[in-house]
Order: structure tokens, then sequence, then C-alpha cells
């Protein structure tokens, strides 16, 4: 009994101390109203001192609205948040503020690391190392508008075909998010690594991809209960790892042909040379004298083979689940796909892209509700804000949903609303950052819209979408933050082809 106190008078007092300590550094932010801010430490005393003297309501709010938002997820943000030094941004002037804040940078720490036991390499790499500087050029000049539309357009259009085959080969129970993934993985394979895609339709590596893409969710999204829970579960952590293994055995596929194409290749990919090369060409021949060739060629093709596919496929799909339960909307984005062809089978040039305004804002609304949940950085040093400080080593987390759907900046936000798009300000470039803000945003926004539009112009002109369960509405379905926000149960979907 006497034991029995004294160990929990030595956890109090310990909880006392390390909360007192911690308080000192983080109490400030606490009187930034735009903020909303509230690191929350694994530290009894530290949790309810924070709820008592943090807007309670502020936070209150938040769980609840985080936890409500994102499912199951959700509720597993909130656990980290509960052992970590994290800063909350729900106010997109402040994202505004700090977004290319030099001291806020990549991801946290945790992400580089956890990867490691699933991939080939740490994933991403910090924007400190010149590699990344090399890289992002490289990126930037391959995937600007110009280069993807001069380099890519057939890929897209040939890809669009195969969608629309594979959704009349399966016109009663079409499986759209794995037909999807298949299309936009072998895209990836053609249009980036300049290898042969039809590797990407194979149903086996569909599935474990699709399952990769749920690891890489639970390691961005609670990295902490990752490692632990599933490291101390074994068969299960052994199951993802063989998961984990589709997309090693295709980079190691493309990494043959790349091979193979390096030692017939007179040149390699320069300063000068424009765009002639695939990335995998110069991402071998950027990599070629270090001594970790094979290895550090095969983290960035995991890495890029996971954000330019799941991303793409993943909006795609929802768009097209979207279209399928709002047939009034489909119904108008298919007259401005009739404006423009008419009876003419034509693929649809550049210039008609540009007139598909429609079904552009449909895609944006359509990213609005499946677009990135969060983004989370880490700031390498203090950050002041306003007078405010976020502390060094806080994980900062954009909460892109949230304010994708906040109804301070948005009218009616749970309704399905292209026209909302109508009318460009700058409140909404801040509320609205589905690509992120900063230096690290999203290179590949132009390949994906380019490649999305086509797609789904083709679609369109082609069937017409219904959900096999009659009577299913756009208010029915229900999303959950993955590595994008995805429908839960997505449902089956009927395709009848439209007779020309
Ligand atoms: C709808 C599709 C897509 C969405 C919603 C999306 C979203 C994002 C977001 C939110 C980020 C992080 C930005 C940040 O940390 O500030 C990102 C990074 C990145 N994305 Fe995308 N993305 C998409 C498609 C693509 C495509 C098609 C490619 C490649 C062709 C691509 C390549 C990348 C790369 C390489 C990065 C890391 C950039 C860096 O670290 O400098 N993404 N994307």
């Amino acid at each position: 009994m006497e034991m029995f106190a004294t160990s929990a008078l030595i956890i109090v007092v310990a909880h006392l101390v390390l909360g007192l300590l911690l308080w000192f550094r983080v109490r400030k932010l606490y009187s930034y109203p735009g903020l909303l801010g509230f690191p929350v430490f694994g530290n009894l005393y530290y949790f309810y001192k924070t709820m008592l003297i943090a807007s309670f309501e502020n936070m209150r709010i938040h769980l609840v609205q985080v936890a409500e938002q994102y499912g199951k997820n959700g509720i597993c943000f909130c656990i980290l948040f509960c052992f970590r030094k994290v800063v909350i941004i729900s106010s997109p002037q402040v994202m505004k503020q700090i977004g290319f804040h030099p001291n806020l940078k990549d991801k946290p720490p945790y992400v580089f690391e956890s990867f490691l036991k699933y991939t080939d390499g740490p994933f991403t790499t910090p924007s400190s190392d010149d590699v990344w500087k090399m890289k992002r050029k490289e990126y930037n000049n391959l995937l600007k508008k110009s280069s993807v539309e001069n380099n890519f357009y057939n890929i897209f259009l040939k890809s669009a075909d195969k969608l629309v085959e594979l959704m009349l080969a399966t016109p009663s129970t079409l499986d759209i998010e794995k037909a999807v993934l298949g299309v936009t993985q072998s895209v990836t394979m053609e249009a980036l690594f300049g290898v042969d895609g039809r590797p990407a339709f194979d149903p086996e590596i569909i599935d474990h991809m699709y399952t990769l893409k749920n690891i890489i969710t639970l390691i961005i999204g609670n990295p902490g209960i990752a490692k632990t829970i599933l490291n101390g579960l074994g068969p299960f952590d052994g199951l993802l790892i063989r998961q984990a293994g589709a997309l090693k055995k295709l980079s190691s596929q493309i990494m043959k042909q790349v091979h193979v194409k390096l030692k017939s290749s007179q040149h390699f990919p320069s300063e000068n040379t424009k765009s002639n090369y695939s990335l995998s060409m110069y991402i071998a021949s950027r990599t070629e004298k270090s001594k970790k060739f094979d290895q550090n060629v095969l983290t960035e093709l995991q890495e890029l083979f996971i954000t330019s596919s799941s991303t793409v496929s993943s909006t795609m799909s929802c768009t097209i689940i979207c279209l399928a339960v709002l047939p009034e909307m489909q119904e108008k984005a298919w007259k401005e796909q009739n404006e423009i062809f008419g009876d003419d089978t034509r693929e649809p040039s550049l210039e008609d892209l540009e007139r598909m305004i429609f079904l552009e804002r449909f895609i944006k609304e359509s990213l609005r509700f499946c677009g990135p949940p969060l983004i989370a950085k880490h700031a390498a040093e203090d950050i002041k804000v306003d007078g405010v400080i976020i502390p060094k080593g806080a994980i900062v987390v954009y909460m892109l949903d949230f304010m994708r759907k906040d109804p301070k900046y948005w009218k009616d936000p749970k309704l399905f609303d292209p026209d909302r798009f109508l009318e460009e300000n700058e409140c909404l470039n801040y509320t609205y950052a589905p690509f992120g803000i900063g230096v690290r945003t999203c290179p590949g926004m132009n390949f994906a819209m380019t490649q999305m539009k086509i797609t789904l112009s083709k679609v369109l002109r082609r069937v017409k979408l219904s959900t096999v369960k009659k009577d299913l509405k756009f208010e029915n379905l229900e999303f959950e933050a993955m590595l994008l926000m995805e429908l839960k149960n997505p449902p089956f979907l009927k395709v009848e082809e439209r007779i020309m």
C-alpha cells in the first residue's frame, strides 16, 4: 500500500514538473485567435491543464469535428495529437502567413523513418538536401503545363480508352476504384518512367497497391500507433510488409528496363536537354555515380509511383462516383461535351479541353470533398507568427479538409455545387489548397488535371453512369480520411453505353 502511494506520488510530481516545463514553452499559443492551436502532450497533467487553459470551447469543437469528419482515422488523429507536440492550423490566413516560412520544413521526421520498413528508402527527401533541389527542378520542368501537354497527351488519350473499355466490360458491377487505379498506375509507368505500363493492370498488383495506400495512410496519419501496435502484432505487420512487396516488385521491374535503356543510351539528360527524356532517366543519370545507385533510384521511383498514381486514381474515382449520384449534373457535363463534339468521334484537342469549363468546376468541387485531409510539416526552429511562437520541433498540421468545408468561408459547404468556383477570390485560394501550399506544393497538378479532364471527357461521351443501388444520393455518401479523403463504402456502378 505504502509502495503504491509513493509510486503514485512520484508519478503525480513528475507529471506536474513536466507539465509546468512544457507549459512555459508554449503558453502564448493560446492567445492567438487565428491559430486555434492546442499542443497536447502524452502527459496527463498537461492534457487536463491544456483543456482548462486553452479556449475549452475551441478545443472541444476541434476534437469533435476532427473525429466526426475523419471517421475512424479521425479518432486515430486525435490519439496522435495526445502524444505529440502538435499545432493545428485551421485558419487560411495563418496558413498563408506561415506557408512559406523558412523554418517550416518538409514532413515531420517520423514519416521519413516509418517508410523505411515498407519501402526501399525514406520515400521523400528533406528540402535541406541538395538532392531535393535538383529533383524539384526536374519535376518542375518535366511536369509544367506545356511539357505535360506536349509529352503525355497521347498516353492520357490511350489510358482513357482503356478505362472506358474496362467500364464496358463490367457494366453492372464495376469496382471503379480498382479499375481507375490500374489505369493511373500504367500512366505513371509510361509517362514518368518511360516503360511498358501493362504490368500495372495485374489484378494482384492492383490489390496489393490498394492495401499499400492504406498502410501509407496509417504511417502518415499515425506513425506512433503504426510503430507500436503494428510491430506488436507480428503476423499483421508481416502481411503489410508482404503487401508493400508489390511496390518493390513493380519498381524492380521498372529498374531493369531503366538499366537496359541506360546501357543503350548515348546521352544522358542534362541541364540543356529539354523534355526528350522520361523522369526515370533523369533520376538514373543523376544518381548514376552514387554508390547507392540502385537503392536511390528505387526509392525515388516508389515515391513517385505512389504520389502520382494513387492520388489521381482516388480523385478520379471519387469524381466518377459523384457524376453517377448526381444525374442532373452528369447530364449538364455531358451536354457540354455534346456542344463541343456533337456526333464527331474525334479525340479531344487542347482547345477542346479549354472549353470544358463545367467539367473543370466539377473536378474542383469533387476535390473539395476528396482532396487530402491534412498536410503535416514540422517546425525546424521556432516560428514567430504575430508575436506568438510555434515551438521548435512542433508538428504543424494544416487542416485542409476542415478549411475546405468551413461554413465561415463556404456557403452551404455540405452541398455539391461546382458553380461556387465561378467566383475566384484570394480567400478561396487559401481555404482551398488540395495541392498544398509553400515550397513543397505539388508539382504534379497540371499532370493530374490534364489527365483527369481528358479521361472524364472520354468517359462522359461514351457512357452514362448510375449506381447499382437505386436512389443513392450524394448526401448518402460518407467520406473518411485516408491518403486523400475517400468514400467509406464506394458504391458499385452501372454503366450504359451511349448511342453515338
Ligand atoms: C489529384 C491529384 C493530386 C493531389 C491532390 C496531390 C496533392 C499533393 C499534396 C497535398 C502534396 C504535398 C504538398 C505539401 O507538402 O505542401 C503533394 C506533393 C507531391 N506530389 Fe502531388 N498530388 C496529386 C497528383 C500528383 C501527380 C500526378 C504527381 C506526379 C506526376 C505528383 C507528385 C508529387 C510530388 C513529387 C510531391 C512532393 C513534392 C516535394 O516534396 O517537393 N502529385 N501532392
